[in-house]
């Protein structure tokens, strides 16, 4: 067990919601699969989504795959953090799940848009920490687009339109990361987590342990 996880099992600390929003294709999906293999605390807000599967995606792992009947039952009961439509298609943060877990101080990755970042920011604002991802180039968010290749040309086109866009709401993040190597933008993610977890206003078991270590 490494220092920072006995200081993590010692003072107890407020759960945190970790979001990564980017332009499609900048990599976030890179980065969330590399943070929940190397971080064993935080684990995968599974949203849920009325798009069609890609080659390569699980039901209940990447997303819980909803028919469009399914996820209007859902925006009824209210079962959502939040939802927005993308590119076409509905997504959404099942509630249940992550409210649970922030009480008991868990932490929650986040890969959603800059819709969603906005609504959890007006709902929850002290446990949201977000994170931009930008890439290099927009020649490079086409060519990581196409290498990917699970879009068709038409949808690769209409990501690539609202890429723009997407870039704009930059400056509504706490961190602005670029993504050009892989590795370089993983450290730099890992080390804004690692720093936001040891907030003060986040360690909430400090005052007890300080008053132990001064009394
Ligand atoms: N730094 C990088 N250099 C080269 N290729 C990269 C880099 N980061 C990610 N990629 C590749 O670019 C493609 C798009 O990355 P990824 O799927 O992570 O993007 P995303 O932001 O999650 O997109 P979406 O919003 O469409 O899900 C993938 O094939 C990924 O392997
Ligand atoms: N507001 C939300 N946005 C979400 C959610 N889940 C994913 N997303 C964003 O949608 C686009 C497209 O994702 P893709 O998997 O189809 O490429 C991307 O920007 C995601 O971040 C969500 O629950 N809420």
């Amino acid at each position: 067990m490494d220092a920072e996880k006995q200081q993590n099992d010692k003072l107890h600390r407020r759960g945190l919601m970790f979001i990564l929003s980017s332009p499609s294709g900048a990599g976030k999906t890179t980065m969330s699969h590399k943070l929940l293999m190397a971080d064993e605390e935080i684990k995968l807000s599974v949203s849920a989504t009325t798009r069609p599967k890609r080659p390569g995606e699980v039901d209940g792992i990447d997303y819980h795959f909803v028919s469009d009947a399914e996820f209007d039952r859902m925006v009824e009961k209210d079962e959502f953090y939040e939802w927005a439509n993308v590119f076409d298609y509905r997504y959404g943060t099942p509630k249940a799940y992550i409210r649970k877990g922030l009480k008991e101080g868990e932490d929650f990755l986040f890969d959603i848009d800059w819709q969603g970042t906005q609504q959890l920011y007006q709902q929850d604002q002290q446990d949201v920490v977000s994170v931009f991802i930008l890439p290099p180039s927009l020649t490079e968010l086409r060519r990581r687009l196409e290498s990917r290749a699970q879009d068709s040309a038409q949808v690769i086109d209409g990501r690539m339109e609202r890429a723009r866009s997407e870039i704009s709401h930059w400056a509504e993040y706490d961190y602005v990361v670029i993504n050009d190597d892989v590795d370089e933008c993983f450290v730099k993610v890992r080390e804004i987590l690692h720093a936001e977890r040891m907030r003060r206003t986040r360690q909430t078991g400090l005052i007890p342990f300080v008053r132990e270590l001064t009394a």
